[in-house]
């Protein structure tokens, strides 16, 4: 497995161009199965994560056109469910979350499925409750095989109802809404979750003659639909890469212009990052950031220490706490970082602490960061990225680091982040994979 090494404390400087969103693409991908109709998806980052279910889309018997570096025609007329079974799905639907949304299209499409335990990262208890509560809402049966490890799954006939979902969970409500746009009669889905990417999929399916209204709130309605066609669909740029790219612009001092950000659907994400103090101006759709060497944390109105934390849109992801925990390190200032979603995510706390950070681990979900305000440069060190965004947060570190460092796992930051090695050199950064 490779690593990366790092001889940190240059300003990097230019431009660069976020991918398109790995988490809307595990979303997007997954649907082409509701059709046997072409989809075109254009905008689709070349990462583990998307290349890895694009495989599995094709092991299924979908036909996967290569139009494009980054476009991709999927005709999925016909498809082996009986592949669910096999180890080899098994093993490849082990190794990415995303997978957990194959099972939506093909119960709605095929009445069948089973599911292996997926992936993703060990950030935390992960719970699949949302989506299977949703899928026996709409009339699923399930079975689990504790031997095997094995969820089966009979949904010949799925009919639409109301459900208030447990939780606003991403992929539960992509799971629950591509079953139920073929589903009989209408499905209400309340606590819904809402983010850009989920709008991006209902948008999709509605061009694909899906009836979805509420689009954007947590109070979804969808008319099921005997068929549905095929479409064209191009991803957003990916947020969390931008909103990572901002942490590193001002963790290193850089000046740096992110290019076609789509601002108008990054949320408070620009917000949360000027609340730490980094400037930043909009030049259309680009995010310019210049060089600062102090940036300074906001208090709250009342004087009293900020915290930042994470909610389900349009609150704050929690894919950017680690980021904003970083670049706090060197910020003047005191900041609370509550992870409020997932327990194992702040732990890499320990690696920043060994280069130098100020960080107070109060609990598995609270972390007080006391700026270092530049005094002071963080050092190299050699780790291990233990998941994709700590793994990301450590890079930024590295490359503000004074000295060498070695980021080891980096399939963990492969995994959601196109070439990162290559963009960082274009920008003047000195990384090399080993
Ligand atoms: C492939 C993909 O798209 N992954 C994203 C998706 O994962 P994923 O869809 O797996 O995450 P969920 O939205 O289900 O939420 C994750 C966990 O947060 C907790 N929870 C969630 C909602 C809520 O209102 N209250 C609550 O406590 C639950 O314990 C849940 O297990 O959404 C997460 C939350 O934005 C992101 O971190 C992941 O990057
Ligand atoms: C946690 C993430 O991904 P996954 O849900 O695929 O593990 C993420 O993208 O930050």
């Amino acid at each position: 497995m490779s690593i990366f090494k790092i001889k940190g404390g240059k300003k990097l400087k230019g431009e660069i161009i976020p991918q398109g969103a790995k988490n809307e693409a595990l979303q997007i991908v997954s649907a082409v199965l509701l059709t046997d109709q072409p989809v075109t998806i254009n905008n689709i980052p070349n990462i583990r994560d998307v290349n890895k279910l694009i495989e599995l889309i094709g092991d299924l018997g979908c036909k996967v056109e290569k139009l494009s570096k980054d476009s991709y025609r999927f005709t999925a007329a016909t498809v082996n469910v009986n592949f669910l079974e096999t180890d080899e799905y098994r093993s490849k639907a082990a190794a990415l979350r995303g997978s957990v949304m194959l099972l939506g299209p093909i119960l709605a499409r095929f009445g069948k499925a089973s599911l292996p335990k997926p992936g993703g990262d060990k950030i935390g208890r992960r719970r699949l409750d949302t989506h299977f509560l949703g899928f026996q809402k709409l009339g699923a049966k399930f079975n689990f095989d504790a031997a095997e490890h094995l969820f089966q799954i009979d949904a010949s006939e799925l009919k639409g109802c109301y459900m208030l979902l447990d939780e606003a969970s991403v992929t539960g409500t992509a799971n629950v809404l591509m079953a139920a746009v073929l589903a009989k009669g209408t499905t209400t889905i309340y606590n819904a979750a809402c983010e850009p990417y989920l709008q991006q999929l209902c948008l999709m399916l509605n061009r694909m003659g899906a009836k979805i209204s509420g689009v954007g709130s947590n109070l979804l309605t969808i008319e099921g639909v005997e068929k549905l066609g095929g479409t064209d669909h191009t991803l957003l740029p990916d947020m969390i890469e931008i909103g990572s790219f901002i942490g590193l612009a001002a963790m290193t001092q850089s000046e740096i212009t992110i290019k076609n950000c789509r601002i108008d659907m990054l949320g408070m994400i620009p917000d949360i990052f000027k609340r730490l103090g980094i400037k930043m101006e909009f030049r259309g759709d680009d995010i310019y950031i210049p060089s600062q060497n102090i940036y300074e944390l906001e208090t709250f109105i009342d004087g009293s220490i900020l915290t930042i934390s994470d909610a389900p849109w349009p609150g704050f992801t929690p894919d950017l706490i680690s980021i904003v925990l970083v670049v706090a390190t060197q910020a003047k200032g005191t900041v609370l970082i509550h992870q409020k979603m997932f327990e194992s995510r702040l732990f890499f706390t320990d690696k920043l602490i060994d280069m130098g950070a100020q960080i107070i681990l109060c609990d598995p979900h609270r972390a007080t960061v006391i700026g270092l305000e530049r005094k002071q440069q963080l050092r190299g060190i050699k780790m291990s990225s233990p998941d994709i965004r700590a793994g990301v947060a450590l890079l930024i570190a590295a490359l503000s680091a004074n000295g060498v460092s070695e980021i080891s796992n980096i399939d963990q930051i492969d995994r959601g982040y196109q070439y990162i090695d290559e963009r960082l050199k274009n920008l003047g950064a000195d990384i090399e994979r080993i």
